[in-house]
């Protein structure tokens, strides 16, 4: 689903992604890793929001950068959720369904998906946190895309929250999404990974199974 090949990003001196060599497939693939390794960086460049300074990537076979074709293929929520505040959040979904020639209904579909239907009229800059992660996840699962990447997907949701989002997102693995998640909260997402990437200052440091790499974190 996504090849990386010598992948490199820096900003100005900073090196984010340092010769990061990956291939990710068909699944669900956790990456963690401590904060500032370069994780939503890499997912930056999956979607084609980073040009890659140096290396290549590509995701279902397609160089992401600034393609249109691609990202009307794949679904993504980022951490924190960049959605526009004046807009609500029935409004924005719509316009990403129009954007990807999909029906209305899946709006529809994909708030119930996640318990968003009630507040879909509102706008979204009175949403709290958790309000804002649903339309986030909902965004990201319209429309069932081929490849879904979500940056935190867990964060700023309840403790009942948590476990019901975890729970939707097992089901959609189940169904066969494919699935790339940046999680600090991996525990409930683990049992259902196929494959674990840890990435930190910049490189992949761990890849295997959860049960090659899971045990070997304790430092991370
Ligand atoms: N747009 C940017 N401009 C400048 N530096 C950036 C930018 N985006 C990321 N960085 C830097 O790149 C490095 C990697 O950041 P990144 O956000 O990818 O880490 P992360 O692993 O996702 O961290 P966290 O777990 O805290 O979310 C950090 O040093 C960060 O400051």
């Amino acid at each position: 689903m996504i090849t990386a090949k010598n992948l490199t990003k820096r900003f100005g001196k900073l090196v984010a992604l340092d010769s990061v060599n990956l291939e990710i497939d068909k699944g669900v693939t956790l990456i963690l890793g401590p904060n500032g390794g370069g994780k939503s960086t890499f997912l930056n460049l999956c979607v084609g929001l980073y040009r890659p300074s140096k290396g290549e990537i590509k995701v279902l076979g397609e160089n992401p950068w600034s393609n249109d074709r691609l990202r009307k293929k794949i679904g993504v929520s980022f951490d924190p959720p960049a959605l526009p505040r004046h807009r609500s959040g029935g409004e924005w979904l719509r316009y990403l369904a129009e954007f990807k020639g999909l029906d209305d209904s899946e709006v529809n579909e994909a708030a119930k998906l996640f318990s968003a239907s009630g507040y879909l009229d509102r706008k979204i800059g009175e949403y709290s946190a958790g309000m804002l992660k649903r339309i986030s996840l909902a965004q990201a699962f319209l429309g069932s895309p081929e490849l879904v990447l979500l940056d935190e997907p867990l964060a700023n949701l309840d403790l009942k929250g948590i476990k019901e989002v975890a729970g939707i997102l097992k089901e959609l693995a189940e169904e066969g999404t494919n699935m790339v998640v940046i999680s600090h909260i991996w525990r409930p997402l683990v049992e259902f990974s196929d494959r674990v990437v840890v990435i930190a200052a910049g490189r992949v440091v761990l890849e295997g199974t959860p049960n090659e790499v899971i045990p070997n974190i304790e430092e991370i």
